[in-house]
């Protein structure tokens, strides 16, 4: 089929290229004409396993195309995917312009019948509103039927979701547009889910909110261990083998970040307000998360009261491994406030570096391996959990001015810190003290 997908984000341009992957003839649209440019020759914008190749790929063998220009995108297209941003407003709901305007784009440039899926996260009655958006400055006499078709795949694993995922919702008031949809993604192979419009957008929402929900939840418990002297790991995988429970997303640390957990916690708060509805739950959910966040500096002050001129290793930047996305990431906050406090931070991160720079500037310092960020360092906080981080030879430790670990993804076995001798506190695990126990350092 001849599909449009519009806005080459992480959702938009693995919705393309996976998509033309398996046969389909796809253009992908974007405002920002340099992604463009880039994408045209054949230069991924953002860092996503697996995608480069996949891109290549099919742009040589001519099912993949690049346009800033949505009417010439739009020409051929039979199906045109919404896949812009949904960003966080500031009392919380989500900012729905960007796919507003698109609604605008579709209805002065479609020139035939066409099923429109929002794949952006989209509040409960917003597919309507973008139904009639359309309706209303439509162009030319055709039909198009809007439809909502959530994703569900994670950053750092996003090529590999498309085509393993647990599920595809297709929300729909049209059985044939919903067909058409399913059609599309057969070769995908992922089971279908079809419902009606609003369930499928509260899927969404409900998925993630769950998600955050189990991650707090362990992040509590995690914090209750710390005081009992209990083992948060132990707990997850006794609790994981529950099948009810699941072993998913119980792994605890400093508080979930990324481009959609925070964002879409609370744009579902504002939704339930919306109808009079306080969701108490996820407040506590949102405000637990927030708590958490300071967890690593909590246990740096207590161990270095006073941090003023203290070299600080950060290790890992991105909201979490195998992705280059700054987005809410722990980091942001983490080094804002070791920076205010007068401490000269040493950051490394195998992918987010380049991102990272754009946003912290010259405020830190940018090593070239973990080696480096350690060395001389007068503590180490581990921010993300990169492989790079957790088979580093833990013998670099020793070239710090003293080996204090504070680690906020528990990338490492106790016993393995007990046996280097080198001070190391976790998360919800009981902490290894060095051989001359907690020294105050000074
Ligand atoms: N990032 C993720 O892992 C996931 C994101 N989502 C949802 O998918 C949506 C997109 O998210 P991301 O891909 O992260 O966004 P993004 O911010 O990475 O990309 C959005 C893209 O849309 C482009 N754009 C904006 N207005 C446009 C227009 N009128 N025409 C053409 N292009 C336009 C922007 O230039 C940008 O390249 C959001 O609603 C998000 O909540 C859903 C599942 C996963
Ligand atoms: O709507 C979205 O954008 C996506 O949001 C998440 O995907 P993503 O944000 O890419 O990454 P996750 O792997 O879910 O991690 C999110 C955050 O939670 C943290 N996390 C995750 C799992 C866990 O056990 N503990 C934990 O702290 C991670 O470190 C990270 O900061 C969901 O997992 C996807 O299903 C969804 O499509």
């Amino acid at each position: 089929m001849n599909v449009a997908v519009v806005g080459t984000g992480y959702v938009g341009l693995v919705t393309g290229v996976s998509l033309s992957d398996i046969g389909h003839t796809v253009t992908c649209i974007d405002i920002d004409n340099e992604k463009i440019l880039k994408m045209q020759q054949g230069i991924s914008p953002i860092y996503e396993p697996g995608l480069s190749g996949m891109m290549i790929k099919n742009i040589n063998e001519g099912r993949l195309y690049f346009t800033s220009d949505h009417k010439q995108g739009f020409e051929s297209a039979e199906v045109i995917y919404i896949a812009v941003g949904t960003p966080e407003r500031e009392d919380g709901s989500a900012n729905l312009s960007f796919v507003e305007q698109v609604a605008k784009d579709i209805a002065s440039h479609a020139i035939r019948d066409t099923v429109v899926v929002t794949k952006s996260t989209v509040p409960v009655g917003t597919n309507d509103k973008i139904q009639s958006i359309i309706d209303k400055n439509l162009m030319y006499p055709v039909n198009i039927e809007v439809i909502s078709n959530p994703e569900f795949l994670k950053e750092g694993s996003a090529i590999y979701d498309s085509f393993n995922g647990d599920r595809i919702v297709i929300g729909s008031n049209s059985e044939e547009a919903a067909s058409t949809i399913e059609e599309i993604n057969k070769p995908f192979g992922v089971p279908v889910f079809k419902t009606d419009i609003k369930s499928a957008e509260m899927i969404k929402y409900a998925s993630n909110a769950f998600l955050a929900t189990k991650i707090s939840f362990i992040n509590e418990i995690s914090n209750i261990c710390e005081r009992l002297g209990a083992n948060v790991e132990d707990v997850a995988n006794g609790m994981g083998l529950d099948k009810r429970i699941g072993d998913k997303f119980l792994n605890a640390g400093i508080g979930y970040g990324g481009s959609c957990f925070p964002k879409d916690t609370k744009a579902l708060i504002q939704i339930a307000g919306n109808v009079e509805y306080d969701f108490e739950l996820l407040k506590g959910v949102v405000r637990v998360n927030q708590k958490q966040q300071g967890l690593l500096l909590e246990k740096l002050s207590e161990r270095i009261p006073d941090l003023k001129g203290k070299r600080i290793a950060v290790l890992g930047l991105a909201f979490k491994p195998n992705t280059d996305d700054m987005r809410e990431a722990a980091s942001l906050v983490v080094t804002e406030e070791l920076i205010n406090v007068g401490v000269e931070v040493v950051a490394y991160d195998p992918i987010a570096m380049d991102n990272a720079r754009r946003i912290l500037n010259d405020k830190v310092q940018y090593a070239d391996s973990v080696e480096e960020a350690v060395s001389g360092s007068d503590a180490t906080l581990i921010l993300t959990e990169w492989d790079e981080v957790r088979n580093v030879n833990i013998g670099v430790f020793k070239s710090m001015n003293y080996p204090l670990i504070i680690d906020g993804r528990n990338c490492f076995a106790l016993e393995q810190m007990k046996d280097n001798n080198i001070e190391y506190h976790s998360v919800g695990r009981p902490s290894v003290s060095s051989k001359n126990g907690h020294v105050l350092l000074s």
